[in-house]
This record gives C-alpha cells, sequence and structure tokens, in this order.
C-alpha cells in the first residue's frame, strides 16, 4: 500500500479580524492517510470544517500546526511548510482540487479550457485533444456547446465543463470538493465512473459528498470530522 496524502496533528482556527481577533477553533488533531487506489470520504455536520481540511490539504488555507505531507513522485511535499512555489509546482504536477465551480476565462471555450488543464500537466496536444473530448462526452456535455465559451451555459453545464477539466490530467491525489452537488441522477452515475477509474490507475482520492448514494458508491472509507472537531464554549 503506497500513502499518498498523510495528514499528521493538523489544527486550523480562524482568526476573525472584524470581531477584535476572535479566535474560532474549527479542528484539532487531525490524523489520516490516503492510500493510492483509495477514495476517503470526510463525514459529519454542515460546519464541521470538511472543506477547511480540504483547503489546507491544498494549500489555500495555512494550518496552525501539523503536517500534511503529499507524496510527489520521489519526493515528499509537506503542504504545511512548503514554499509557495513549491506548492504550485505540486498543483502541476501531483495535487488537483475539483471543485462544483468553474472559472471560465472569456472567450476560450469549453473544449479548449478543458484541453488547457491537460497541457498544463504535460499532456501532447494531440493525446489531450482527445482526453478532453472523451470527457466532455461522457459527462453529457452537448457537443454544440464544446465550440463555445461556458460563461452562458447552465449551472450543471459549466459543472460538468470544469469536472472534466479536473479529471483529464494525471494528478495521483485528487480532492473533490461536492463536485456533484447539483447534478442529475445521470451525471451523477458519469462522475462515479470517473472516480472508479481514477482509482483502477491508483490515484489517491479524498472528497466530501453530501449526495449518500454517491457517496456509498465511491467511499473505500468515510472520516467523521466531527472526532476532530474542537469543542468551543459558544
Ligand atoms: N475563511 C473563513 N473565515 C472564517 N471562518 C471560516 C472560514 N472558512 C470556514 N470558516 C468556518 O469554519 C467552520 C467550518 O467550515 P467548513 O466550510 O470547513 O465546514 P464544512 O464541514 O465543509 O461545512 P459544509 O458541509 O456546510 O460545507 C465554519 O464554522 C465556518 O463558518
Amino acid at each position: 500500500m503506497t500513502v499518498m496524502l498523510r495528514l499528521e496533528r493538523v489544527s486550523k482556527s480562524f482568526v476573525m479580524h472584524l470581531q477584535d481577533g476572535k479566535v474560532l477553533p474549527v479542528v484539532s488533531g487531525v490524523g489520516l492517510e490516503v492510500a493510492a487506489g483509495e477514495c476517503v470520504v470526510l463525514g459529519g455536520p454542515s460546519g464541521a470544517g470538511k472543506s477547511s481540511i480540504l483547503k489546507m490539504i491544498y494549500g489555500n488555507y495555512r494550518c496552525d500546526a501539523g503536517r500534511i505531507l503529499v507524496r510527489d513522485r520521489d519526493e515528499t511535499v509537506d503542504v504545511a511548510s512548503a514554499a509557495p512555489r513549491r506548492i504550485v509546482r505540486l498543483r502541476q504536477t501531483t495535487l488537483g482540487y475539483v471543485s462544483q465551480f468553474l472559472r471560465a476565462i472569456p472567450r476560450v471555450s469549453a473544449l479548449d479550457l478543458v484541453v488547457a488543464a491537460a497541457r498544463d500537466q504535460g499532456v501532447p496536444a494531440g493525446e489531450a485533444e482527445i482526453r478532453a473530448r472523451g470527457l466532455l462526452a461522457q459527462l453529457n456535455v452537448p457537443e454544440r456547446l464544446w465550440s463555445l465559451p461556458p460563461a452562458t451555459f447552465s449551472g450543471g453545464e459549466q459543472q460538468r465543463v470544469n469536472i472534466a477539466r479536473g479529471f483529464v490530467g494525471d494528478h495521483s491525489v485528487l480532492l473533490l470538493d461536492e463536485p456533484t452537488a447539483s447534478l442529475d441522477a445521470r451525471n451523477r452515475a458519469a462522475v462515479v465512473d470517473l472516480i472508479a477509474d481514477k482509482k483502477r490507475r491508483g490515484v489517491a482520492l479524498i472528497g466530501i459528498f453530501h449526495d449518500e448514494d454517491v457517496r456509498d458508491r465511491v467511499a473505500d472509507r468515510i472520516v467523521d470530522v466531527t472526532a476532530f472537531a474542537v469543542a468551543t464554549a459558544a
């Protein structure tokens, strides 16, 4: 078993600068591991800290304590202490993040957005286009839309273009932040298939899924984040 991601004693509080620097502790002592080919789902009620944990792993939120170890080919990177430039490189080679929101670029077509995500990871142009077309088709994005910029697409269509962007490359650790939120049953099933495919290829996945059916189909393990919740006097 190759561990691709390990969190050790990770803690996070938010400092509310607009409220006299009041400190809002969120999680403490988070420890978990994700192996290659495994999908771990973060569980627990709203506000438990699931998204904050994903954002710390991706390096968007700084953690107060602990280590976030990501295997990057022959090296191990501690996201908690790595320099920003190292985190940017880690995201190019190894660490991907898929949310439900697409950041559309004006005048760039849906197909080109997906191709660009693969090219950023060094996938050759021809191969990138084949993968992008395959994913847009698998995610039921109508072909007449592929040459159009997604700014005018429906929410679900934009979400599926974003999922195609997230899955088109060769990241070996993928963070999934509710990628199936507001998709219909057919497209939720398509995403479940994509996750199964990544698992077969040895990708380590960790994610948040509010849909119980999807969660049960993708999860090898569910880690309940309330175990790491910080008791506050409120
Ligand atoms: N940038 C931030 N600044 C201040 N507080 C924040 C910030 N991000 C999250 N929080 C707070 O941290 C707590 C955990 O939020 P988080 O989004 O991680 O929970 P969650 O388990 O993902 O919830 P949900 O299931 O509703 O998305 C919440 O109380 C939230 O208000």
